[in-house]
């Protein structure tokens, strides 16, 4: 798969736009609580929500918690770990899975794993946990392989890689079903979708706007399927006020 190197045209107003988080709204940090978030971040979110007529969307991988804590207003839909879990009114949260999943033995079992390599930060997350070695990329290899062990401990959970970090999940959920699922619910339904993320977590979800008409853009470098690419959330932002002035 060929990396693309266009920039997206700027959106129009009868799209559906699903936006990633980490590495996409924000800048990668190295840590999950020391992202920064760009100022105008919040009213450029609230006008894109308002010309979209609602059709707007963040889709994380983080638990839509953690998410509320950075944007307390988002105005739009938010689709938590990985599609995991659902707000459509911003403030319900529904579980998108049905494993079974003791999550408190699985935050427990994550931190004894790796409880002799402290620069490696667990992040545990409502429905999976996050293994993190951007502190120390030299012990990937010991993350995930606790992992492995760790998901035949816990049936029904699968490995997400992720940037610096080795995720679990549960199996059946993911981004390019959130996306599915919100292309078939109103605001949604009937938009073209446009998906912008940032790691291989949003290629399937990228893949579902394609497939749907849509595009995606894939934020930075790396391989992706996305037929645009912007370099990084700098860029993503002037992009969206583009559209804000001359589009959507
Ligand atoms: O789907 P996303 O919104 O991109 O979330 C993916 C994961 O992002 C977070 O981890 C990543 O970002 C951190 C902050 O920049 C960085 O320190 C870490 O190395 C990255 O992997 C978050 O902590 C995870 O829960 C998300 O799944």
């Amino acid at each position: 798969m060929q990396p693309s190197v266009l920039s997206p045209p700027v959106l129009s107003a009868d799209v559906a736009l699903f936006l990633d988080f980490d590495g996409c709204l924000v800048d990668i940090a190295p840590r999950p609580d020391a992202v920064e978030i760009p100022h105008g971040l919040f009213q450029r979110l609230d006008r894109l929500h308002d010309r979209l007529n609602g059709a707007l969307a963040l889709v994380s991988g983080r638990d839509i918690a953690d998410l509320r804590s950075w944007l307390p207003d988002f105005p739009g839909v938010i689709a938590g770990s990985h599609g995991a879990e659902l707000s459509l009114d911003g403030t319900t949260i529904q579980k998108a899975h049905d494993i079974d999943l003791d999550v408190a033995a699985l935050h427990a079992d994550a931190a004894q794993a790796v409880s002799v390599h402290p620069s490696i930060l667990v992040e545990p997350k409502p429905h999976g946990v996050a293994l993190h070695y951007r502190a120390d990329p030299s012990l990937r290899a010991v993350a995930e392989a606790a992992m492995r062990r760790l998901a035949r401990a816990h049936p029904g959970m699968i490995l997400q890689p992720a940037k610096m970090a080795i995720e679990l999940r549960p199996a059946g959920t993911g981004k390019g079903g959130a996306v599915e699922r919100l292309m078939a619910t109103p605001p949604f339904g009937g938009r073209t979708p446009v998906y912008a993320g940032d790691d291989l977590t949003d290629e399937e979800a990228m893949a579902v706007a394609q497939a749907y008409g849509g595009f995606g853009v894939k934020i930075g470098e790396g391989e992706s399927l996305a037929f645009y690419r912007l370099p990084d959330p700098s860029a993503l932002a002037q992009w969206l006020d583009r559209s804000l002035q001359g589009g959507a």
